[in-house]
């Protein structure tokens, strides 16, 4: 019993830590992509009230499957927040769409996968896109992986920042909160689901 306990403690700090680390790359991230669209490098984080956010870490195992080619583990979806950062775990198995082809996204050992989720998407009026991925699974590799999502604050009306809406860009989504946008659910409880096409003028 001891041991069970201690062993479970180890595994959420280990966690707690991996999460934090995990956190700290993303606001770098965020940083530079502030900077990208012009603006000082925290522009993004304050914008987005990010000291409050709202992350989600939601591990996922994919059990053994009877084989047949691309046997999903998850069917293809965007993800909601603003940034993802995915522990791949040690099976392959992630896909992105890439002009209507799924791609393998092979990622190194030891490596972080990144992606833009839909409130970037948003906040840039579509210049950088949510990624539209899936996750086969086969029937000799058990696949673990950890996504963190790093999302705005609750409140936060999430809109189209006015430097990414000119004429040739028109203004291409919908203002809501990130709490509206995960609320639009059938349960209208906060769930880890993409909102984009509610929001899609
Ligand atoms: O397991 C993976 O590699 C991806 C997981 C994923 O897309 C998700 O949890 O939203
Ligand atoms: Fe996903």
């Amino acid at each position: 019993m001891y041991m069970q306990d201690s062993i479970i403690c180890d595994c959420v700090e280990v966690l707690q830590e991996c999460i934090k680390r995990l956190r700290e790359v993303g606001i770098q991230l965020l940083r530079g992509i502030s900077k990208t669209l012009g603006f000082e490098e925290c522009y993004i984080e304050k914008r987005m009230k990010l000291e409050s956010g709202c992350d989600f870490i939601t591990p996922n195992d994919y059990p053994l499957r009877p084989y047949s080619e691309n046997q999903l583990g998850q069917a293809p979806h965007y993800d909601p927040g603003l940034l993802i950062l995915l522990l791949p775990g040690l099976s392959n198995g992630l896909q992105l769409e890439h002009h209507g082809k799924w791609i393998n996204a092979n990622p190194q050992p030891n490596s972080i996968v990144v992606s833009i989720a839909d409130q970037i998407e948003i906040l840039t009026n579509g210049k950088y896109k949510s990624v539209f991925h899936r996750v086969v699974v086969n029937n000799n590799v058990r696949r673990i992986s950890l996504p963190l999502f790093i999302g705005p604050s609750l409140d936060t009306m999430v809109s189209p920042l006015p430097v990414c809406v000119d004429e040739h860009h028109p203004l291409a989504y919908l203002v809501k909160t990130y709490k509206e946008l995960l609320e639009a659910n059938q349960y209208h409880e906060i769930d880890v689901k993409s909102c984009l096409k509610n929001v899609r003028v």
